[in-house]
């Protein structure tokens, strides 16, 4: 493919997606509910008044209601100790109700987000954050019983967008614990040829630039340019930075890792901001405390009588 500047790439919409996703949980949770009178439940930790925490909790909860969970609230404040914290995990851990904690990151500085993490139940750990999912994604015929969401909402995107990714050239930008480095494991599982590209990477573009996808989560705005990208890749932008706009309402709009309107001009594929990773990081967290609700239910109804299987039984 040659990169004509009229050329513009498909829009891959996330909104649409997740919408799809969410139909398919809510009919899952509707057959759970008639044949074993159960529904999943979600419980969101949120510590603290950040006003971004706060509107992510809010979009969880709402999704909650509209796929038909249960989602258990524990609001606190941000000067709560890290062993009111843990309280509050260990209360969830025990209740069968609750299939899946979410502990809303970042937590006050004061709180150590390792230690709450690795306290959150390794089968209800719908983030995927704890230390042993995390160890598990990184081996070979180990897998995690849960894939951290937004990752998994990339890999999915790109699968339900009909982009293959089995001998592809990939090239993550970021490596954080909760995007980066698991979005670059997941692409290797797939057999992808992976790059990361990081702060201290020499001459980044050259490296971006051999790529047919490229997933971008380092948190600076519009970082990846057109000139970066090869014609016809398929771009996956998980950044979601505020950047000042005084034309908006609001004072700022979102705008992605990747500048959007050079980009377009030149790959095949690419998720908009927003509108694109962001509805599917909630999609993957529904879907995640769904499968694990189903891993229960296996527990107690015979397999072969399961009407709705989990994706993974055993640990
Ligand atoms: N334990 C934990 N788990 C998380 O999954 C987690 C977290 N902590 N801390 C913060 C990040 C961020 N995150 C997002 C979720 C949805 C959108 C989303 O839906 N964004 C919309 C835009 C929303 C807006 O307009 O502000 C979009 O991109 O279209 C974005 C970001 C989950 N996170
Ligand atoms: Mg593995």
């Amino acid at each position: 493919m040659d990169a004509s500047p009229e050329k513009v790439a498909k829009i891959i919409d996330g909104i649409a997606i997740a919408k799809d996703i969410r139909l398919e949980i809510t009919s899952d949770v509707q057959k759970m509910k008639e044949v074993y009178g159960k529904v999943p439940g979600l419980a969101v930790i949120i510590v603290g008044e950040r006003k971004d925490s706060q509107t992510y909790v809010r979009m969880k909860r709402r999704m909650c209601a509209e796929v038909g969970f249960v989602s258990f609230d524990k609001d606190m404040p941000g000067d709560a100790s890290e062993e009111e914290v843990l309280q509050a995990v260990k209360a969830f851990n025990e209740d069968s109700a609750v299939h899946g904690i979410l502990v809303q990151l970042p937590l006050p500085k004061h709180i150590d987000e390792q230690t709450v993490l690795s306290a959150i139940s390794l089968e209800k750990d719908v983030d995927g954050f704890h230390p042993l999912n995390i160890g598990r994604l990184a081996m070979k015929g180990r897998d995690p019983l849960f894939v951290p969401c937004t990752p998994k909402g990339c890999i999915d995107l790109l699968d339900r967008s009909g982009i293959k990714i089995a001998g592809k050239r990939a090239v993550v930008l970021g490596r954080s614990n909760i995007v980066g480095m698991p979005a670059a494991l997941l692409l290797l599982h797939r057999d992808a040829t992976v790059s990361i590209v990081h702060s201290k990477t020499e001459d980044p573009a050259s490296i971006v630039r051999q790529a047919d996808i490229v997933i971008a989560a380092i948190g600076r705005p519009e970082t990846v340019r057109g000139d970066w990208i090869k014609p016809g890749a398929a771009i996956i932008d998980v950044g979601t930075n505020a950047v000042d706009d005084a034309s908006k309402k609001a004072g700022y709009r979102l705008v992605g890792d990747v500048h959007f309107e050079e980009a377009s001009k030149v790959a095949g594929h690419i998720t908009p901001v927003p509108g694109g990773v962001g509805p599917m990081t909630i999609a993957m967290l529904l879907q995640n405390t769904l499968n694990s609700a189903k891993r229960v239910l296996a527990k107690e109804v015979p397999l072969e009588k399961l009407e709705i299987r989990p994706k993974q039984v055993a640990v």
